[in-house]
């Protein structure tokens, strides 16, 4: 009988001896394509029949374009399961995959990602809240503090600020630890209340208390069609003026021009984004505004975080292939 295929999309970097010991299970394999089209006639051609497990990473979009509909139904009718790198998962449309006869089943690795997206969004509270950014820029251009005798603006403390977290899953959840230390209280909003033990002291609020409540509002959901634009023009003017707003999740659950023009009219005070709504694009006014801290989406990127998520990753496939199950199906997929 011929051994199952197990197929990498994009690129492993610290985790290859692990991807080439599932050779015990399963053939590995590798597209011949560079573009969407190509790949696409690939699936057609037959070249990859066989290949029950797909391991993609976030960049492989450059190859395959988005697991859209089109994409789903092309790819081989062996295909059973995709183990994705990263915990955010938009990129698929997860309703296609379990749409699709035989279905496609998606993994994800969270919490391996939590620690590392939490460090990126205490850099960026305390960046936004202290004005960092304006003395980090005037300094290397030799202005010390600002130019021609301005000075920065004088900051925020933490300590005593309300954070209110909107998404408190894993990342949410290790950033409430972190903010402890930091002498700030949390707030959060889900759709359902959190157990106490998982809430671990953070009090549950409804969006709106959450969007009045807040100093510091961190965005930590998922994208998808239900949040995207979740933060618009309402809701910041629902806000206190002067909040600070952190995104570490996807530029697209807030709305950027409306951001924009909430900084112009100081509703918000600053921000800090790791994330933008068309990467790697960002807004041009977002660029110019020296106060606010950007980083270009680097919420995972150490050695450690990622050789982990690239670890779990390659689980999910050892693990499909040799159960049938995913270590981590994404929520949508648990019951499937
Ligand atoms: N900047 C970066 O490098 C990284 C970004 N991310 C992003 O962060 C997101 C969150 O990651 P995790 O904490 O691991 O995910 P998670 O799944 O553990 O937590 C997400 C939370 O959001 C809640 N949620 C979902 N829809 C909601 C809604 N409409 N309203 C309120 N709450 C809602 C869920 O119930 C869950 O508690 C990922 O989806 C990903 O997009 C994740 C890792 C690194
Ligand atoms: O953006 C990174 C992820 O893990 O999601």
């Amino acid at each position: 009988m011929s051994r199952p295929k197990a197929m990498l999309l994009g690129r492993i970097e610290h985790a290859m001896r692990t991807w080439e010991g599932l050779s015990d299970i399963a053939e590995l394999v590798e597209p011949q394509s560079n573009n969407r089209d190509d790949f696409i006639q690939e699936c057609k051609s037959n070249r990859l029949n066989g290949v029950v497990a797909v391991y993609r990473t976030a960049a492989s979009v450059s190859v395959t374009g988005l697991w859209d509909e089109e994409l789903v139904n092309a790819l081989p009718k062996s295909l059973k399961f995709c183990s994705s790198v990263g915990a955010g998962y938009d990129q698929i449309d997860v309703h296609a995959c379990s749409a699709r006869d035989p279905p496609i089943k998606v993994s994800n690795t969270p919490t391996a990602v939590d620690d590392a997206t939490a460090d990126t969004a205490m850099f960026l509270i305390l960046g936004a809240l202290r004005g960092f950014s304006y003395g980090i820029s005037a300094l290397r251009k030799g202005q010390w503090r600002g130019p021609d005798g301005e000075v920065a603006p004088l900051g925020h403390d933490p300590e005593g600020k309300t954070i209110g977290v909107l998404g408190m899953g894993g990342i949410g959840r290790n950033m409430k630890k972190k903010c402890d230390a930091f002498g700030m209280k949390t707030i959060y909003h889900n759709r359902n209340p959190l157990s106490d033990e998982l809430a671990g002291g953070a009090k549950y609020v409804s969006f709106d208390e959450l969007l009045a409540q807040s100093d510091v509002l961190s965005l930590n959901l998922p994208l998808n069609k239900n949040t995207r634009h979740i933060i618009s023009t309402a809701e910041f003017s629902n806000m206190k003026t002067g909040v600070v707003i952190i995104n570490t999740a996807r530029g697209a659950v807030m709305d950027g021009d409306a951001l924009v023009k909430a900084l112009e009219s100081g509703k918000v005070w600053s921000c800090g984004l790791d994330v933008y709504e068309d990467e790697p694009q960002i807004h041009p006014e977002l660029v110019k505004n020296p106060h606010v801290m950007l980083l270009p989406h680097m919420g995972t990127y150490t050695i450690e975080t990622m050789t982990a998520m690239e670890e779990w990753c390659i689980s999910n496939v050892r693990s499909a292939l040799e159960t049938g199950k995913l270590r981590s199906p994404v929520p949508e997929h648990v019951d499937l």
